[in-house]
């Protein structure tokens, strides 16, 4: 079992950690790194893995993950550069970054493996998404699969389409909460208590999520099996159409997009 060392550990940082341990991952072989010793304690307090210094970090672990906003990535590739050697594999969740901005800063030949799961991680559902960088091999991305497959499902992507990726399943998960809030409001509307809403909006989520898993059909089909003639379901979409929900998602998953290709191009230009 490899030790990993998860180098900032916020949001999806912890979702690993938390989805890792669930998985059966021996705490002893998980380190983080964080910059506050509160958010150290805490995390220590609540799974039982250790918080450690950079260096500490980067000697133990053979498997280094990457975890901080893209917009911190340069102090703490300062930090951990002079000490990554070829040996260690290097993975990324930073959106945006490409495999590049870090092979260029450490010693030749390491490996990197640019990711992009999501936060349904935290449950072992993620959705993982896995790129090479120029001397990752074979070997190190089944590394990188296994691990990530212990904590939900894992897709190889050419590094091209990580952008993509990140804009749809990256940050997936908070348009599907969105839509959720959404509905929940609506039956706050309708005068069901809140407590209630959110039951009938969540299973329904759950039940229609599972149709999707079982691959009763092409969501249209299902769809259509929800809307009877002159019935409610129709009337609701109606509405939908109106207000271009569609238009809307399609619009709003090219604006993440955007943003990831911006992110990496910040990089890119500050790196050059
Ligand atoms: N959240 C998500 O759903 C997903 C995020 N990602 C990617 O994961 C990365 C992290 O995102 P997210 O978890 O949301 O962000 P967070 O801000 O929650 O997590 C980053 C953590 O790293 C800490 N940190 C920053 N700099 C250092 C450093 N030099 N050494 C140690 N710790 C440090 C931050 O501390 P502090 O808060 O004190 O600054 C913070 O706790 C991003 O690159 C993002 O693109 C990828 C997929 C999904
Ligand atoms: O919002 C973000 O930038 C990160 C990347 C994908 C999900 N969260």
């Amino acid at each position: 079992m490899s030790t990993i060392a998860v180098l900032g550990a916020g949001k999806i940082g912890e979702s690993l950690l938390s989805g890792l341990l669930d998985a059966g991952h021996a705490p002893e072989k998980l380190v983080f790194t964080e910059r506050y010793q509160q958010r150290v304690d805490e995390l220590t307090e609540r799974y039982g893995v250790h918080g450690v210094d950079v260096p500490t970090a980067v000697e133990r672990a053979d498997v280094l993950v990457v975890s901080v906003k893209p917009q911190d990535i340069e102090p703490l590739l300062d930090e951990i550069a002079p000490l990554v050697t070829p040996e260690k594999l290097v993975v990324t969740l930073c959106a945006g970054l490409p495999t590049g901005l870090f092979e260029r800063r450490f010693a030749a030949g390491t490996p990197v493996v640019r990711v992009m799961p999501n936060t349904p991680m935290l449950v072992g559902e993620a959705m993982s998404a896995i790129s090479g960088g120029t001397h990752a091999t074979e070997a190190q991305l089944d590394t990188v699969e296994q691990l990530l497959g212990s904590v939900g499902r894992v897709v190889r992507v050419p590094e091209s389409q990580q952008d993509a990726v990140t804009a749809l399943s990256g940050s997936g998960p908070a348009y599907f909460f969105y839509l959720v809030e959404a509905m929940v409001d609506a039956g706050i509307l309708l005068g069901l208590p809140r407590s209630v809403a959110a039951e009938l909006v969540v299973q329904s989520a759950v039940g229609s999520a599972a149709m999707l898993r079982e691959g009763e059909g092409h969501p249209v089909i299902m769809r259509e099996g929800v809307t009877s003639p002159a019935g409610t379901t129709i009337s609701g979409i109606r509405e939908l159409e109106k207000h271009g929900v569609r238009a809307a998602m399609i619009d709003a998953i090219e604006a993440a997009h955007s943003r990831s290709v911006e992110l990496g191009a910040t990089h890119r230009r500050t790196d050059e």
